[in-house]
């Protein structure tokens, strides 16, 4: 059932990012939290992310996507120790799935020179493509994202009463991983199977961009019993909270369930999905007192562990380094 007329809350960030009166980045950070806390996900405009930029990344993950079957296929992410690179449609099966996503998409993360920490620092996968039509609108938009998420982070800590100096600890080489995405028109998925199916999120904030005019996803609500569709409006952004901020807020912050189903029968749909998470050392910036002194990399290894081509060496350099 989907529960047509509900909408997530719409919080306009400018008073947070410009305040033009005390109040406003109160009012920001009151909003924020009583939305993450009932239902874990929002809607956003004031962002502070120009159309352009947004415009940019979207023709860009267009041009990436119609490259031919091969070239995509010769930047397989299964290569990249990082797992950077393209994943074919098809490639994601979750637990109690009948089918796999029928996605395609393709991730960067942050540009460091060499492999460090297990792969989850290391080197981008771009496409030979003149750098106008893809490395430069993409890189320009992760760095947006990437700010834009460190924002909301600040928004959530005070939300729980911590004051912004915690991101200097958390977030000093954070781990941004940005998962551009192609969904194929409904008419060319099977029955049943899904462009990306339930699930919640792994970690930190998710700043979320979807095709203006693309409906497709859906997010779970537990007192409705019932999926909510969330519009794709021009310049307004989705974010929500994945597990690793749930569990470290202790509940304060939900980690809400979401799926995606292209709506439109003959059209394809592209999204962009930036996730922060913070060092692979850091532990919980919500709770400084969490006797349980866990850390990203190690929720990562547990969430992900068997996904990647980790060694052990090196997973055991990461699960050690508490
Ligand atoms: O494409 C979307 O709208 C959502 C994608 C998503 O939930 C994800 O990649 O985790
Ligand atoms: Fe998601």
């Amino acid at each position: 059932m989907a529960v047509q007329e509900l909408q997530l809350p719409l919080i306009d960030l400018s008073g947070y990012i410009n305040p033009k009166s005390p109040g406003d980045r109160e009012r920001v950070i009151a909003e924020v939290r009583e939305a993450c806390a009932k239902f874990g996900f929002f809607q956003t405009k004031g962002h502070g992310i120009s159309l352009d930029t947004q415009k940019g990344l979207l023709k860009s993950i267009d041009t990436l996507f119609n490259l031919p079957k091969d070239e995509k296929r010769s930047l397989s992410f299964l290569q990249n120790v990082s797992r950077r690179g393209y994943e074919e449609s098809g490639m994601s099966l979750r637990d109690g799935d009948k089918l796999p996503d029928s996605k395609e998409a393709f991730y960067i993360g942050r540009e460091d020179p060499v492999v460090e920490h297990a792969g989850f620092y290391g080197p981008n996968v771009w496409p030979p493509l003149p750098n106008d039509q893809f490395r430069t609108p993409v890189w320009d938009y992760y760095q947006a994202t990437h700010n834009l998420g460190s924002t909301i982070w600040e928004i959530l800590l005070q939300g729980l009463g911590h004051p912004i100096s915690v991101m200097d600890a958390f977030a000093k080489k954070p781990m941004v991983m940005m998962k551009m995405i192609r969904y194929p028109p409904l008419a060319a998925t099977l029955p049943g199977q899904f462009g990306v199916g339930a699930h919640t999120d792994f970690g930190g904030v998710t700043v979320l961009l979807q095709e203006p005019n693309k409906h497709g996803l859906e997010v779970w609500l537990d007192e409705k019993d019932g999926w909510v569709p969330v519009k794709a409006v021009e310049d307004v952004y989705v974010i929500n909270c994945g597990d690793m901020i749930m569990k470290w807020s202790g509940g304060a912050y939900k980690s809400a369930k979401h799926r995606v189903i292209n709506k439109a029968d003959n059209e394809s749909r592209l999204s962009c999905a930036t996730f922060f998470h913070g060092d692979v050392f850091a532990t919980n910036p919500l709770n400084p007192e969490d006797p349980v002194k866990e850390t990203v990399g190690q929720l990562l290894i547990k969430r992900f562990g068997n996904q990647f081509s980790l060694s052990d060496e090196w997973k055991q350099e990461v699960k050690a380094a508490a």
